[in-house]
């Protein structure tokens, strides 16, 4: 459904940077459905290439193919709404949490749901918010998940999670990962979801992309990649992690 053929970004500062690339050789194939759970040391590209998958920033090399349509022959309006990006700092829009839920609906040409924005903001402990308050009194955690459920609301067939629960409480992370999780049992929304977290990845992927040195190094099941990491560079990661897993 979505396939990425050595997809590479060049580093940012080319000048001062150890290698030319931000992330490189980056290659695999997913199934409609899949959740996967995107690991690795800080800097490694995860945010980047996620913003790449959902054309915020250009691939400089390689190409990216959804439902057999590539990136250069779609464009990014249509690209975007099939893929999805919610960021780890969520952005809000000037005016009320109702004008930021529209708004991409509004873009998008389609229609408000608001009888399933209700159901989105009761299933992720957001209930008790007036939407007509300003979206910018908002804590930064109801600003995450309100940029969540914005997202939601498009029905993409692939939603790009950055980090959406690094500013929640535990039972808002929980609440969190049990609304993407019945999301996904309905719609099956494919997930690709950042995380340090390994406890987390463990818990709501069925496959891990690990990467390090600027690749995805590790593409394995989610139980046989904690179980049984193919490389030298996953096991010392899992160990510098091991308290958080829970095998
Ligand atoms: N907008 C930007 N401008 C300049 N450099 C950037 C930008 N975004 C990322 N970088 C650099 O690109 C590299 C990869 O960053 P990226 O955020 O993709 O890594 P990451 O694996 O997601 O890291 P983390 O786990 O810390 O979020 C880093 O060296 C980072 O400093």
């Amino acid at each position: 459904m979505l396939e990425i053929h050595d997809l590479a970004k060049l580093s940012y500062d080319q000048e001062n940077s150890k290698s030319p690339y931000t992330f490189a050789g980056i290659s695999a194939h997913m199934q409609q459905g899949e959740r996967i759970s995107l690991i690795g040391a800080s800097g490694q590209g995860k945010s980047t290439l996620l913003r790449t998958l959902a054309l915020l920033n250009t691939p400089d090399e390689g190409d990216m193919i959804y439902e057999r349509a590539s990136f250069r022959e779609v464009g990014p309006r249509h690209w975007r709404k099939q893929i999805c990006y919610v960021a780890q700092q969520a952005v809000m829009l000037p005016g009320s949490i109702e004008d930021n839920l529209c708004v991409a609906s509004r873009l998008h040409g389609q229609p408000f749901d608001r009888k399933l924005a209700d159901q989105l903001l009761e299933a992720s402990g957001l209930e008790h918010l007036d939407i007509k308050k300003q979206a910018s009194d908002m804590s930064g955690g109801e600003m995450q998940r309100i940029a969540l459920i914005r997202s939601m609301l498009l029905r993409p067939g692939v939603l790009l999670l950055d980090e959406v629960t690094s500013s929640l409480d535990t039972i808002s992370t929980r609440a969190v990962e049990k609304l993407l999780q019945g999301w996904h049992a309905s719609e099956g929304t494919t997930l690709i979801w950042v995380t340090h977290e390994l406890e987390q990845a463990a818990r709501t992927s069925d496959r891990v992309w690990y990467m390090s040195s600027n690749t995805i190094l590790e593409d394995a099941p989610t139980a046989e990649f904690f179980r049984k990491p193919a490389t030298e560079s996953a096991r010392t990661f899992i160990q510098y992690n091991e308290n958080e897993v829970q095998p």
